[in-house]
């Protein structure tokens, strides 16, 4: 047995309605040219540190997708192998899905916007199954048992559908001893980081993840992270882009 492992997550790059700061969720938005840039970016920073990434897990949304293979392509890696899942999409962001996130702050106050965007068990209100921004019935779905496709989640209903490929997908690739790379969401990732440094339901709220710079986690035989956290391998750039996702939707 290896005497530590290594995972490296992603968030996509600047997403169309990340740019127009829009609630996205579901919503399958492309990358914007900036986001291009930062995956691109993010590839580079892998292979300046030596990180080449063995295996590829993804969501099934064009964003982590096509970040994905830019930033591989960057690094040289572009021919990995690859599996997808819904569990690793976006948070489902329920009847917000397309909404503006500087009128909802306006239209609901403070407290209720963040409780929608960051609170772990409060999910905002259900999308109908044909509203504009609804994804139910999406082809990519159709495999999906009809009870299980989200009308709305909180962070708990994320961290509920993640696991099971966490425990089932992740881990035994990670297990081989190979660099694993997970691209996926805003908040898919911090269900994913919540499990694995163990924060609490409470402190999960500050918690942010910026777009497009790699998270590389060391993890001991127990999976848990060797360093809390996990590293940056732009510190500096994180740090700043992470104070800019918590300020969404205010001016
Ligand atoms: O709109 C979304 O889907 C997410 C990520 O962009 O937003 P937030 O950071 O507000 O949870």
């Amino acid at each position: 047995m290896a005497d530590s492992y290594r995972l490296v997550l992603l968030r996509h790059g600047e997403s169309a309605w990340n740019a127009k700061n829009l609630f996205t969720g579901w919503v399958d938005v492309d990358l914007t040219a900036q986001g291009e840039e930062e995956a691109i970016r993010g590839g580079k920073m892998l292979a300046e540190r030596g990180l080449l990434p063995d295996l590829l897990h993804t969501s099934v949304l064009r964003r982590a997708i096509r970040t994905a293979h830019l930033a591989l392509d960057a690094a040289d890696r572009h021919w990995i192998p690859v599996r997808r899942s819904w569990r690793l999409n976006e948070r489902h962001y329920g009847a917000l899905q397309g909404k503006d996130k500087a009128q909802t702050l306006a239209e609901f106050g403070e407290e209720q916007f963040m409780l929608w965007r960051r609170s772990y068990d409060t999910p905002p209100p259900a999308l109908a199954e044909d509203a504009e921004y609804s994804q139910f019935d999406d082809a990519r779905y159709a495999q999906l048992p009809h009870e299980l496709r989200p009308r709305t989640e909180c962070l708990k209903d994320v961290v509920e559908r993640l696991l099971p490929y966490w425990y089932d997908a992740i881990v035994p690739d990670v297990l081989t001893g190979r660099t694993v790379l997970v691209v996926a969401h805003g908040n898919s990732l911090r269900a994913l980081v919540k499990h694995l440094d163990g924060i609490s339901d409470d402190a999960i709220a500050g918690l942010n993840i910026p777009t497009g710079i790699p998270l590389l986690y060391e993890l001991g035989a127990d999976l848990r992270p060797l360093t809390a956290g996990g590293e940056y391998l732009d510190p500096a750039a994180a740090a700043e882009a992470i104070e800019s996702v918590k300020n969404q939707g205010r001016k």
